[in-house]
């Protein structure tokens, strides 16, 4: 019989990356069904007895009702076309749509065999709150299980199985060069890939130096960038960028992205300027980032750049207004709709640019990325900024992290140095040359100094030692002892009380005696900066202030402004979400101090001076996942003694690049949570004058070097560290975040 491989790519609606956590799944909580005992080989004898093994790894928490539901769905069209259902199918369809959910873009079959239970981490580690199960429950575990495989028997059984091709027919799951998809996601990173290389292959005419336009960008650069006795980074970044139709600048915090995308941009537009192709015509040029949070961010500090650029000393004519200063976000720019994945602008109808800026890239998934480069025209260049080293985007994929994985020592061809000496003047050090570099190693740029933080700024040297994995007991000991003048790390008793307590404190004042000289007296770009403050700064702002009934709703905006301002210069960020040093339990301790305190009126429900986070995008609202208000008690109503009646509402920044105020009714707003204390994930895009990192006392998967770098990194000025544990921050920053995907075997390979 000749079985036809199904088209069932549309049945597979099942939204499986929407339900991705920030987190593995938690440990189980007991179960009070009984659940089947089975052994090890018992599942691979019938299809049923692996569903039924998957009903238990469900029941206990393992894996998602969805992942369960997609591995019975994959058995379905295998029954369908005749096919004899084979456990071992079900079961990868299962771990495939379970890694998906944990962000990864796909199963690397290889590494899968090799070490399953660090691949999958199931079942999932206890984590610091959970409740021990008195028995652990009988279930044979999917290392178990995978250790009476091979990777030739998981191949044989994928490629027999009409639910599995590497063909363009349209089969649910997609088995590539022994790696394993949902076919949604091995289209993007096809797409993705394919975009990228589409670009990487155009010519430029500033790759012959002899072209007008080469002539151009190479005088542009002189004026932009002046002369250093170092290699300046930047400038050879700018140059990269400007002759690939895509491009990578990556860098920490500090090392210039944002000034290096504006002169950048006012280079091509010099280039555009004199280029006989344009006849004058400047760029089309779109700023963008991944969330409302950080393309705010990105406006607040473009608009500067951009005004102190030399354009009367450019060549091709350049304007103020040929380089934008609005940001968007990526959703915006691309035209999301309610309750759909599919954006208006893609292959269809292209957005209207000739060059596309991303900021904050490490926070987009291959979907989104995916999403721009259909969006994006042909031709059209784009550029991702971002810090590699920071966490990968919620959701599946770590796009901007492969991009940069040869970024540390670059590898530039003989021919890309010799063009960077001619159109920069600088000579590419030798340890960042390869003769055998590929076209995307020549695409990627990474900015190496750090122009916000001093040499030696703890804030930096924390960040250092954490990205390389050197955080040793001297330098936990230097800052300790208050050595450095922007770093505190407090340190409670040895009960979980102690410590909430003193989180509890610190969070309402900052602490400031904890830092070196009491914050006192410190100086940045030449202005002394005030100490760190804590909650009670914003609280007091709310509290204190004079307006009245008839005071008029501009004085009211700009109060909204100030205390937004002034909460954004602290925020307690947590490794986890749930336990006793999660965001849900410290948001319930803090709200309290801050009531004893009598600085807020409450502590549950709404109440005027209640910070809230949105955490899903209300597009009837305008607002987006990330975006953060306050809650005002306004006295703008009367009742009907005409007395003022006083009403809440939550003052949210405009998202649209002005300073404008939105005034929203509690009972409008859908998805939003306390946000005294944050999670790192959430953290990601925004960076706040004084953060306070808390970490628990027990190493779970969460804790990561990428998580703890984005905890010390969202810290402009201050950073303070309370850790349960020192040994478990140690421990945290030796564990890696490590994603399957495909991608860098596409560009690289
Ligand atoms: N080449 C330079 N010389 C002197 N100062 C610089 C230089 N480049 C950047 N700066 C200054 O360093 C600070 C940080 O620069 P910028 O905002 O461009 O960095 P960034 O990498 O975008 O920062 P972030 O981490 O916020 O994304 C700014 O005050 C900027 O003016």
């Amino acid at each position: 019989m000749s079985r036809r491989k199904p088209t069932h790519d549309h049945q597979i609606t099942l939204d499986l990356g929407e339900a991705t956590d920030e987190s593995p799944p938690m440990a189980p909580t007991p179960s009070t069904t009984t659940v089947p005992t089975v052994d090890a080989a018992a599942p691979f004898a019938d299809p049923d007895g692996m569903e039924q093994l998957l009903a238990g790894w469900q029941e206990e928490g393992w894996i998602r009702p969805l992942d369960r539901e997609f591995a019975c769905l994959i058995r379905s069209l295998s029954e369908e076309q005749g096919e004899p259902p084979e456990p071992l199918l079900i079961l990868l369809a299962a771990l495939v749509s379970h890694q998906v959910g944990r962000g990864h873009v796909c199963i690397d079959l290889g590494a899968l065999l090799g070490d399953a239970s660090q691949i999958l981490s199931l079942p999932p580690e206890e984590p610091a709150t959970a409740v021990p199960t008195e028995q652990p429950p009988a279930l044979p575990r999917p290392d178990q299980l995978l250790a009476r495989t091979s990777l030739e028997e998981c191949r044989r059984v994928l490629e027999a199985s009409c639910a599995a091709t590497v063909s363009d027919q349209a089969t649910p799951l997609v088995l590539d060069n022994n790696r394993l998809y949902l076919r949604r996601f091995w289209r993007y990173e096809q797409r993705l890939a394919e975009g990228i290389r589409h670009r990487l292959e155009q010519s430029s005419p500033l790759s012959d130096t002899g072209t007008s336009e080469a002539g151009t960008l190479h005088s542009a650069l002189d004026t932009l960038f002046p002369p250093k006795d170092e290699v300046d980074y930047q400038k050879l970044a700018c140059a990269l960028a400007a002759r690939n139709r895509f491009a990578v600048i990556t860098g920490g915090p500090g090392t210039g992205k944002t000034t290096t995308v504006v002169n950048l941009l006012a280079a091509l537009q010099a280039v555009a300027g004199v280029s006989p192709e344009r006849q004058g015509r400047k760029y089309r040029i779109r700023l963008a980032a991944p969330t409302g949070k950080a393309a705010a961010r990105l406006n607040e500090s473009i608009g500067g750049a951009v005004s102190r650029l030399p354009l009367e000393n450019l060549p091709g004519q350049v304007d103020q207004q040929d380089i934008p200063t609005r940001v968007t976000t990526l959703h915006r720019l691309l035209g999301s709709r309610p309750d759909s994945r599919q954006f208006r602008h893609n292959r269809d109808n292209p957005l209207l640019v000739d060059i596309l800026v991303i900021d904050e890239a490490s926070m987009v998934d291959v979907d989104l990325m995916a999403s721009v480069i259909n969006a994006l025209p042909a031709r059209a260049q784009l550029i991702l900024l971002g810090d590699r080293d920071q966490l990968a985007s919620v959701d599946a994929g770590a796009v901007l992290g492969e991009l940069c994985q040869r970024a540390g020592p670059a590898h530039y061809t003989p021919e890309t140095a010799n063009w960077l000496a001619t159109i920069t003047g600088a000579q590419v050090p030798g340890t960042l040359r390869d003769d055998n570099g590929s076209a995307m190693d020549q695409a990627v740029a990474m900015l190496r100094k750090s122009y916000r933080f001093h040499q030696d700024s703890g804030i930096r040297k924390l960040a250092d030692a954490v990205n390389t994995n050197a955080l040793d007991d001297s330098l936990l000991a230097k800052a300790r002892r208050g050595d450095f003048e922007d770093v505190a790390i407090l340190s409670a008793g040895p009960g979980l009380e102690d410590a909430q307590r003193l989180i509890c404190h610190h969070t309402e004042t900052g602490t400031p005696a904890a830092f070196h000289n009491h914050g006192e007296g410190r100086l940045v770009n030449g202005q002394t900066l005030p100490p760190p403050v804590g909650y009670r700064h914003y609280l007091t702002r709310m509290r204190d202030h004079t307006l009245s009934t008839h005071s008029p709703l501009a004085d009211w905006d700009t109060l909204a402004r100030q205390v937004l301002a002034d909460f954004s210069d602290f925020q307690v960020l947590c490794a986890l979400r749930k336990g006793p040093w999660g965001v849900e339990v410290l948001n319930d301790l803090i709200a309290h101090q801050l009531l004893e305190q009598k600085l807020i009126p409450r502590a549950e429900g709404w109440y005027a001076g209640r910070p809230v986070l949105v955490t899903g995008n209300d597009y009837n609202l305008g607002l987006m996942n990330g975006d953060i208000g306050i809650t005002f008690s306004l006295p703008w109503n009367t009742d009907e003694n005409g007395q003022p009646k006083p009403t809440l509402r939550v003052a949210f920044p405009a998202s649209d690049g002005t300073d404008n105020i939105r005034w929203i009714s509690p009972s409008r707003l859908q998805q939003l949570e306390t946000v005294y204390a944050m999670t790192v994930h959430k953290s990601q895009g925004s960076e706040f004058t004084h953060t306070c990192l808390v970490l628990p006392d027990r190493l779970s998967p969460v804790l990561t070097r990428e998580l703890v770098y984005t905890g010390i990194t969202r810290a402009r000025h201050w950073f303070s560290l309370i850790a349960g544990d020192e040994a478990v921050l140690k421990e945290s920053v030796a564990q890696r975040v490590v994603r399957a995907s495909g991608l860098a075997e596409r560009l690289w390979d």
